[in-house]
């Protein structure tokens, strides 16, 4: 059976450690996603959704414990060795786009290729015009994204999120920004790129109804997971 893509043991995560405000946020986490697994994480606020995202995509280390990514252990990583891994192996979506408004969508959706020798010039823009040609943008791709729309932004970033072909993508609250029919319209993108691209995706919702959609749902409460349901 294939490694499953995220690996997660007994992760504890704690802030300001060894000051007089420690505080531990994450109390012992296990966690898997298999490879094509579209998963809900739920959970209100301030109950370390975000902090489990972090530590999941490499931008943050646990306490303690263990996380294997794509089959690769983390733990003795060191942080270039982290950065490359994340560059290859995690594409990221977050509630505000963080796209550069001064550049193209087609331009912004080639900035992670860039640097990798894998990729010449020519190559890059192909991929990234298939990339905005399949997220709906084929009309767009040479306007400033900061001239785009607040839906078509976000799909512009799920495109760059899509550039490198990533095992695992991370979402957290991408819809939470957006009005109801431009939320459904990203949901159902982050629903097709996975079925057509087979990545696992972490999706980090406050809305139950998406949540539904999904292949499975965890709550995280109180920097714990409470339990796991099939949707
Ligand atoms: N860098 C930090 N330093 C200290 N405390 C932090 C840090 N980051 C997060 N926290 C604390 O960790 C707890 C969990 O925060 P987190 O952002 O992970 O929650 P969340 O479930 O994603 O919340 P929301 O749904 O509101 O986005 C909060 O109490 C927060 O204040």
């Amino acid at each position: 059976m294939a490694d499953p893509v995220v690996r997660m043991r007994a992760v504890h995560k704690a802030f300001n450690v060894g000051l007089p405000n420690e505080t531990e946020v994450l109390h012992g986490i296990d966690l898997d996603l298999q490879p094509g697994q579209f998963c809900a994480v739920m959970g209100p606020s301030g109950s370390g959704k975000s902090t489990l995202l972090n530590i999941v995509g490499l931008l943050d280390r646990p306490t303690s414990g263990t996380l294997a990514i794509a089959g690769e252990e983390t733990t003795a990583l060191d942080d270039r060795a982290l950065t490359r891994l994340r560059g290859h192996a995690i594409g990221f979506v977050f509630q505000y786009h963080y796209l550069l408004s001064a550049f193209t969508a087609l331009e912004n959706v080639m900035m992670p290729m860039l640097g990798d020798a894998g990729f010449p010039n020519e190559a890059m823009r192909v991929r990234a015009a298939e990339l905005l040609d399949s997220v709906g943008l084929k009309k767009w791709q040479d306007n400033l994204t900061g001239h785009l729309s607040g839906g078509q932004q976000q799909r512009v970033a799920v495109a760059r999120a899509l550039a490198m072909n990533p095992a695992l993508l991370l979402a957290d609250e991408p819809t939470g920004n957006l009005d109801t029919k431009s939320a459904d319209a990203v949901f159902e993108l982050l629903r097709s790129v996975n079925r057509a691209h087979g990545m696992a995706i972490l999706f980090v919702t406050h809305n139950a109804a998406l949540s539904q959609r999904c292949d499975s749902i965890i709550q995280v409460v109180d920097g714990m997971v409470l339990d796991r349901e099939a949707a």
